[in-house]
């Protein structure tokens, strides 16, 4: 069973309408769900580890409905974001007493094969109290891999993880989707993403936003329009230079901090205008002080990912 379909779902909490009519299927391999803070990725993730039940819409793992199907949660793990844990268990305790959960035969063998895939055997015997972040994380990932399924969802895993521990679990979500797992993670960083997903969903404000391989999303980010701040020693000089191309929409002078204030540039066609600048300031003489992008934030390249 690895194929999860999200049918027109949405999910609302009171007037919050946190998951707005997705529709989007999940399958074998690696697939990012990527978004800003607050998207509705986690209540999503929910939704599809049968934590929580959809306000309308079906989410179903190979045709069947996952909420209050126990058939289902058989066959899902789920890494969920929060942090809190039994503190006061040891690692090991902690992913026996899942394995209990899901009724295992062996619960003691199941929990060391799982601390083993995640490199925590060696931690298993001291308290989850003293675990470092990644280690909490780590030991989260083993109590979800206990019982071997087939799907695996995890909630912005690699936060709170350093560059060898975020690594090693690419790594292992890579071997897990090459098995032919169905792994899905959720983050809002578009190169944590990129690294491991060969699919990613992208959802905005509740909203299923675009969909594709990371080549497709980067160029769905590239190529909306841009806005730069350019310092110069002469801006009107280059202002009046750019604006005859068409790779420019707007340019207006700063006046708010005097003279030396800049242009705000809108560049429509990212590679041309990135060729142009430096080309015009070399032909006039001009020097470049300073050039920025001024809306490179998350949010901004997601709002135009919604309005396309
Ligand atoms: N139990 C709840 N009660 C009320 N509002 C909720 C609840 N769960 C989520 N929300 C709201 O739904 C929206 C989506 O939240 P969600 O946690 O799914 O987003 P997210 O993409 O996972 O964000 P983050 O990465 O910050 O966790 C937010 O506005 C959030 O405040």
């Amino acid at each position: 069973m690895t194929t999860i379909a999200i049918d027109n779902v949405s999910r609302w909490f009171g007037n919050v309408v946190a998951v707005n009519d997705v529709t989007m299927d999940i399958g074998p391999g690696v697939t990012g769900l990527l978004g800003p803070n607050g998207a509705g990725k986690s209540t999503l993730i929910n939704m599809m580890g049968g934590f929580l039940a959809p306000s309308t819409g079906s989410v179903t793992l190979d045709g069947t409905p996952i909420w209050r199907n126990e058939q289902a949660y058989r066959h899902i793990g789920i890494v969920p974001e929060r942090e809190a844990m039994y503190d006061f268990l040891t690692g090991r305790e902690f992913v026996i007493a899942n394995a209990e959960l899901h009724g295992l035969p062996d619960p003691r063998a199941a929990a060391r094969k799982a601390l083993d895939t995640v490199e925590m055997d060696y931690a298993g015997s001291r308290k989850i109290a003293t675990y470092s972040k990644g280690m909490r994380q780590r030991v989260k990932m083993a109590s979800a891999l206990v019982h071997e399924p087939s799907v695996l969802l995890l909630d912005e895993p690699f936060n709170g993880m350093d560059p060898r521990q975020r690594m090693q679990l690419m790594d292992l979500l890579r071997r897990m989707g090459a098995e032919g797992r169905t792994v899905l993670f959720s983050s809002h960083i578009l190169e944590e993403v990129e690294q491991l997903a060969a699919h990613i969903e992208v959802i905005v404000a509740g909203r299923h936003a675009a969909s594709g391989d990371f080549r497709k999303i980067r160029r769905l980010m590239t190529d909306r329009p841009h806005r730069y701040l350019v310092r110069s020693s002469d801006d009107r000089a280059l202002a009046a230079a750019l604006i005859a191309d068409p790779s420019t929409t707007g340019i207006e002078v700063d006046a708010s901090t005097g003279v030396d204030g800049g242009l705000h540039i809108q560049a429509v066609d990212f590679a041309r205008f990135t060729e142009l600048l430096p080309r015009v300031a070399r032909d006039q003489g001009i020097r470049l002080l300073t050039v920025s992008p001024s809306d490179e934030s998350l949010e901004s390249v997601f709002s135009y990912l919604v309005a396309a």
